[in-house]
C-alpha cells in the first residue's frame, strides 16, 4: 500500500486506506507515504488529531482577524503585488494563500468564489492552518519544515483535504528565520508542480526583497549577482548598507555569493566586499541609481541600487551623515567593540520596524542598560520606558502586575483599580526583564496581547489598545526552556524578533576601554590600573559581568588614598584577592608565577623580607600578606 500512484482517484484511495488501517489501530506503515509526508504524519498523529475530524476549529472573529492584519501589515503591504500577480497568473484555476509565521491566513486571492462549493468553509482570512490543528497541509507543514512543500491529495492528513493539492514556500526574514507563507492550492493532483514552484519561489523572493528594504528605510539596499540576468531573481544577493558604506543586513544569497557566513558580512565595508576605490566613492555611485559593475576578489559583480534612504534622497548627505544624536547612548554602550556595535544598531533598526528585541546574555551584562538604550535612541524616546521584572515579582501578582485590575475584581485590590504595567508602557516600550522565569499561564496571556495589541483588565471592563515596543531579556536558554516544555513555543517565536546576544565580560575585547568608563562613571577619571591589576583582570572570569567589575572597581577605589591616581593589587582586600585569583585557571597560572617571583627575590636577598619587599617594590607586609594569600 504506496503512493506512488498517480491518478487523483487511485492516490486518495490508496491514503484512505493507510488513514482507515491507522484508524483500526494499525502503525504507519514504514515506506508508504514521501519521507517529508511521513514524518508530517507523524507528528500530525502526535498532536492527537484523527484524519477523520470534519469539525473546523473555531476561526477567529472579525475584530480578531483585523487585528491579525494590522499586526502583519508589513508583510501584506510587501506581499500585495505578488499576490495580484499570481491571481492573474495561478488564480484562475485555483487559490493564491498568504500566511503569517503561524500558518494564519492573511490573504485569499483567485477562486474564492467557489470556496464553498469545496467544502473549504474554514479557508478564511484569520483561520490557522498550523500542522498542529490540521495536520499535514502545505501551509503548516512548510513552516515546520523551513523548505518548500507539496502536498499531493491524499497526502493531505486530514481525509476531507484528499480533494485538493497545495504547494507552498516559505518568505523568509532578511534576518533569518520564516516571516510567512506563499501557497498555492488546487483540486486534483497539481498539474506542473516544478513549474508551479518556480514561480511562487519568484514571487516569494520579490516579497522578501520588498521587505529587506520595507526594514531598512533609512539604509541603502543594493541588489546584485554575478549575472545580469539574475539581478530582481530569487538568486540575487541583497544588502542594506549604511550611507558610511558598513554592511547592516544581507539576505542568504549574499552570504552565498559573497561566500561568507551573515556575522562575518556584517560590520564590514562595502568596498572591502563589492571592490571599488573605497567605501564613500561606493556608496556615491550606487546613490546615482545606475546599474553598476564592479570588479571583486570573486569576479565581477552587476549591482542595482533598490532603495535610496531618505536622508541620501532630500540632499541631507555629503559624504559622512553625522550620526543621529539619539543613537549616541547606544554607540557608547559598544565601546571599542563593532561586533557588540553592529548588533546593537540592528536591533534599534529591528525595533523602529516594529520587531520585537530579545536580549540574551549572564546576568550583569548591561541587558537593562542596552534596553534603555534603544529606546531612548527610538523614535519613542519621550515616552515612557516600563520595566517589569518577571522573576521579581511573586507569581500571584505578576498578572495584575502586567495588566491592571478594576476595582473590586479581588478581594483586597485597591481601590479604584491599578493601571497594569502594559497600559503605562503605551506609546513607548516595555521591558519584559526575565521573561524566561515567567509562569505558563501568564506566558498564554501576554501571547495574546503581542498579537492582538489589547489588554483587559483583571475584573474585565473595556479592552484597550495597546501599541508598545517590546523588549524581553533573559539569562536562561529559551530553546531548552522551549524543548523542556518550560516556556511556550508560539510565545518564543512571537519575542524573538531581533535577538542580541550581549557578551559576557570575559569575552569582551575592549575591557580596558570599559574599565575607564566604569572608573569615569564611578567618579574617577583620571585613574588607571597598574599593569599586575589589568593582568589579574583580564585572566579572571567575571561570573557577574560589568555588574561585578563595577563592584570590585568600586571597592579598590574606597581604598586608594586622595592623591593616589593608579589602582593595584594593594587596593583590593584580602578576600576579594582571594576570589579574583582562586577563580581561574589562567589566575592561578599568575598566583604561580607571582610566588615564584617572590621565592626567587626572597633567595637572592637570604631570606631578608625587608630586602626583597624593596627589591618587589610593594611594602614588608604587603609581601608577607601576599606571601600567606599565595602560599595558602
Ligand atoms: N556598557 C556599560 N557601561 C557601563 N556600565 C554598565 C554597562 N552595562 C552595564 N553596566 C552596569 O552594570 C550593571 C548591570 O547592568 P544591567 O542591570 O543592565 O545587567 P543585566 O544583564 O540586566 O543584569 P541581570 O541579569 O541581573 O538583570 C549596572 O550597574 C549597569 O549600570
Amino acid at each position: 500500500m504506496t503512493l506512488s500512484t498517480r491518478t487523483t482517484e487511485d492516490f486518495i484511495g490508496a491514503s484512505r486506506r493507510i488513514r482507515q488501517a491507522l484508524w483500526s489501530g494499525e502503525r504507519l506503515p514504514e515506506g508508504a507515504l514521501r519521507a517529508e509526508i511521513d514524518a508530517s504524519w507523524r507528528r500530525s498523529l502526535g498532536h492527537g488529531l484523527s484524519c477523520w475530524d470534519e469539525q473546523a476549529p473555531a476561526s477567529d472573529s472579525a475584530a480578531d482577524a483585523e487585528r491579525l492584519l494590522g499586526s502583519n501589515r508589513l508583510l501584506l503591504d510587501a506581499a500585495t503585488p505578488q499576490l495580484d500577480y499570481l491571481a492573474r497568473q495561478l488564480g484562475e484555476t485555483g487559490l493564491i494563500i498568504l500566511g503569517d509565521s503561524e500558518a494564519r491566513v492573511l490573504a485569499i486571492e483567485g477562486q474564492t468564489a467557489l470556496l464553498p462549493g469545496l467544502g473549504l468553509h474554514d479557508l478564511q482570512v484569520g483561520s490557522c492552518w498550523s500542522e498542529a490543528l490540521r495536520g499535514t497541509n502545505a501551509l503548516g507543514t512548510t513552516l515546520v519544515e523551513a523548505r518548500p512543500t507539496l502536498i499531493d491529495c491524499g497526502e493531505h492528513y486530514l481525509d476531507r483535504l484528499s480533494p485538493f493539492s497545495c504547494t507552498s514556500v516559505p518568505i523568509r526574514c532578511p534576518q533569518g528565520g520564516v516571516l510567512g507563507v506563499l501557497d498555492l492550492t488546487r483540486v486534483g493532483l497539481m498539474p506542473q508542480p516544478q513549474d508551479n514552484l518556480a514561480t511562487l519561489l519568484l514571487a516569494a523572493s520579490q516579497i522578501e526583497s520588498r521587505l529587506f528594504a520595507a526594514l531598512y528605510p533609512e539604509q541603502l539596499v543594493v541588489a546584485f549577482h554575478c549575472r545580469r540576468q539574475y539581478l530582481d531573481s530569487p538568486w540575487q544577493g541583497l544588502l542594506a548598507l549604511s550611507l558610511e558604506g558598513e554592511v547592516l543586513a544581507a539576505n542568504d544569497q549574499a552570504c552565498a555569493l559573497l561566500e561568507l557566513p551573515r556575522e562575518a558580512l556584517l560590520g564590514r565595508r562595502c568596498a572591502e566586499l563589492l571592490g571599488g576605490q573605497g567605501s564613500q566613492t561606493l556608496v556615491r555611485r550606487l546613490l546615482q541609481g545606475a546599474p553598476l559593475s564592479v570588479q571583486t576578489a570573486r569576479g565581477e559583480f552587476c549591482c542595482r541600487t533598490l532603495q535610496v534612504p531618505a536622508a541620501a534622497s532630500a540632499g541631507l548627505w555629503q559624504g559622512m551623515r553625522p550620526t543621529p544624536a539619539r543613537a549616541d547612548c547606544l554607540e557608547a554602550l559598544a565601546g571599542d567593540d563593532p561586533r557588540l556595535a553592529r548588533a546593537l544598531r540592528m536591533a534599534r533598526q529591528g525595533l523602529a520596524g516594529g520587531l520585537p528585541v530579545l536580549l540574551l546574555g549572564e546576568t550583569g551584562t548591561g541587558k537593562e542598560v542596552v534596553a534603555q538604550a534603544l529606546h531612548q535612541a527610538s523614535a519613542r524616546a519621550d515616552k515612557p520606558f516600563v520595566a517589569v521584572n518577571c522573576a521579581a515579582i511573586p507569581e500571584g501578582l505578576i498578572e495584575s502586575e502586567l495588566f491592571g485590575y478594576r476595582e473590586g475584581a479581588f478581594t483586597g485590590s485597591r481601590k479604584g483599580g491599578m493601571v497594569g504595567r502594559l497600559q503605562q508602557a503605551n506609546g513607548g516600550t516595555l521591558f519584559l526583564d526575565e521573561i524566561g522565569d515567567m509562569p505558563l499561564t501568564l506566558q498564554a496571556r501576554l501571547l495574546r496581547v503581542l498579537q492582538e495589541r489589547k489588554v483587559l483588565p483583571l475584573g474585565g471592563g473595556a479592552e484597550q489598545d495597546i501599541d508598545v515596543a517590546i523588549i524581553c531579556a533573559t539569562h536562561r536558554d529559551l530553546r531548552v526552556q522551549v524543548q523542556e516544555k518550560g516556556f511556550r513555543e508560539d510565545l518564543y517565536y512571537r519575542i524573538n524578533g531581533i535577538s542580541l546576544r550581549l557578551p559576557a565580560l570575559r569575552e569582551r575585547e575592549d575591557l580596558t576601554a570599559l574599565i575607564e568608563r566604569l572608573l569615569d562613571k564611578l567618579g574617577a577619571p583620571g585613574v588607571r590600573l597598574d599593569a599586575d591589576l589589568q593582568e589579574l583582570f583580564g585572566h579572571y572570569d567575571w561570573p557577574g559581568n560589568i555588574r561585578q567589575l563595577e563592584m570590585v572597581l568600586r571597592a579598590a577605589l574606597a581604598m586608594r588614598e586622595a592623591d593616589e591616581s593608579v589602582l593595584g593589587l594593594d587596593h583590593l582586600s584580602d578576600s576579594l584577592l582571594d576570589e579574583l585569583t582562586a577563580s581561574t585557571r589562567q589566575a592561578s597560572s599568575i598566583r604561580e608565577n607571582e610566588l615564584k617571583l617572590i621565592r626567587d627575590t626572597l633567595e637572592r636577598q637570604q631570606g631578608n623580607v625587608s630586602a626583597a619587599a624593596e627589591a618587589l617594590g610593594i611594602s614588608r607586609a604587603t609581601l608577607y600578606r601576599k606571601l600567606k594569600q599565595l602560599r595558602g
